[in-house]
């Protein structure tokens, strides 16, 4: 099992306003599946603004496992020389993911209709995250699967000799399980369906349309319908991956709360399965503004302006939209502690099973710094004390879990006393200059 070696501890405090520009790394996302994609297509396909966290790094280092040549380039560009669809090769040793649910989802998918036999792992927090979403439908298609009770990594996959095309309604709303169907579709003769009843990220769905793939998508009664033709030949591509509006969360969030601030985050992906939490936010009254919006590879781009915003109301979030901001709700528990009254957010059991159990780790860290928070198994509250009034001077933990940690972070930027976390070491997997880039912005942002 990987770990992430000794606690980083941080602390951060409130100090001079937020100013200039952000610029945040590639969208992660998008980053696992071009890295995926690229391998599944023959030949060279070529990325720029690869995101380099330690979570798509340990993508990278997989998809050589099973014989495509990834190379670094340096500055962001990357190359992947595939080895096509069902050209995987049996991986010599045990593939570790670290933290990466999207990773291990995704690579168990797109090796399941392949009959090789493939050991997983990761680090403590991936190794406690539930895998059977994803071997049960991958069962349809002929694979099978061995781990420890309860669905849980270590594992081992055989995949399919003689894959079967699924049909499959996705249970839970999760882009994860949708794309490791998709994948697995990709190997298996005829036609695949994946049904989801909520609409979740669409990269993997664009991207195969943009490697040749054919893949429809209509809204029908039972919701969205995919259908994929399997075994194309996927050709490869030149992508330009967007920035993270998952990280763009952080500064902008930062800058709406710490006094006197006026931050740019340009070039953010606004996909509207992604956009989310910035809905939400101006539905607070926060200064948050899209200046020149524009399209780039199909996709939406603005950049963020994000003024401090002392009058901000609690909301209660609609549940309908929670697929598009999942990743946002811990930071944005955090706003919401500066808001004036309660801010709902319903529809939300996902949170439970992520890198940590973000409603218990976000209510604990927010509890301890004078903020009253309500829970139940899949809602939860956050009563504001308004700008000014959120006293801090805790210390929380981060479990292994890089969003509850930067979240944190960025509350003390407003707090009376400062803030604390206990490990800002799993930052590394998902936005590795989180701390320069606030610093750079004048946040007091420190290793304690
Ligand atoms: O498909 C993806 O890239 C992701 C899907 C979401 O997970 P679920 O599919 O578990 O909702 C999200 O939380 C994760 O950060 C990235
Ligand atoms: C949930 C997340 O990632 P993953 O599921 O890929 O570990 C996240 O980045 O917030």
């Amino acid at each position: 099992m990987s770990g992430h070696g000794d606690p980083i501890p941080m602390m951060s405090q409130r100090g001079p306003a937020l100013c200039g520009e952000a610029h945040v790394p590639g969208d992660k996302s998008i980053s696992h599946r071009s890295l995926i994609l690229g391998a599944m297509a023959v030949g060279e396909t070529m990325i720029e603004g690869l995101l380099e966290g330690q979570d798509v790094l340990d993508t990278a280092k997989a998809m050589r496992a099973f014989g495509a040549e990834v190379t670094d380039h340096g500055q962001g560009r990357w190359s992947v020389h595939g080895v096509g669809v069902g050209g995987f090769a049996e991986p010599a040793g045990v593939i570790d993911c670290g933290n990466s649910g999207t990773g291990v989802r995704l690579i168990m998918g797109a090796m399941a209709t392949t009959p090789i036999t493939v050991t997983f792992t990761g680090d403590a927090s991936l190794c406690s995250r539930p895998m059977g979403r994803v071997t049960d439908p991958l069962a349809l298609f002929g694979a099978k699967a061995e781990g420890r009770e309860g669905g849980r990594l270590p594992m081992t996959i055989t995949g399919a000799k003689e894959p079967m095309p699924v049909r499959y309604t996705v249970p839970v709303p999760s882009a994860q399980v949708k794309s490791a169907v998709l994948l697995a579709g990709l190997g298996a003769p005829g036609q695949t369906v994946v049904i989801e009843q909520e609409a979740t990220r669409d990269h993997t769905e664009r991207m195969l349309a943009g490697f040749g793939a054919e893949i429809t998508v209509e809204e029908s009664d039972e919701g969205r319908v995919i259908t994929l033709t399997g075994q194309p030949e996927l050709r490869p591509q030149h992508i330009v991956v967007p920035r993270d509006p998952s990280s763009a969360a952080f500064p902008v969030c930062a800058a709406l709360i710490a006094e006197g601030s006026d931050v740019l985050v340009p070039n953010i992906g606004l996909n509207p399965t992604r956009a989310g939490l910035f809905e939400t936010l101006r539905e607070m009254g926060a200064d948050l503004t899209y200046e020149n919006p524009r399209e780039e590879g199909g996709e939406p781009v603005a950049d963020l302006r994000a003024k401090f915003s002392p009058d901000m109301k609690g909301i209660e979030v609609p549940p309908a939209r929670a697929a598009s901001m999942i990743d946002e709700y811990p930071v944005l528990s955090v706003v919401a502690a500066f808001a004036q009254g309660p801010t709902v957010m319903r529809g939300v059991k996902e949170l439970r099973v992520k890198e940590s159990d973000r409603i218990d780790a976000m209510a604990q860290g927010l509890r301890a710094a004078g903020v009253e928070v309500e829970e139940g198994e899949d809602w939860w509250i956050v009563h504001g004390r308004g700008h000014g009034n959120v006293p801090g001077g805790a210390t929380a933990e981060s479990r292994l879990d890089h969003r509850i940690a930067m979240s944190f972070l960025v509350m003390g930027l407003a707090t009376t006393e400062p803030m604390r976390v206990d490990d800002g070491g799993p930052i590394a997997t998902s936005f590795p200059v989180f701390e320069p880039l606030m610093t750079g912005l004048g946040a007091r942002v420190a290793r304690a």
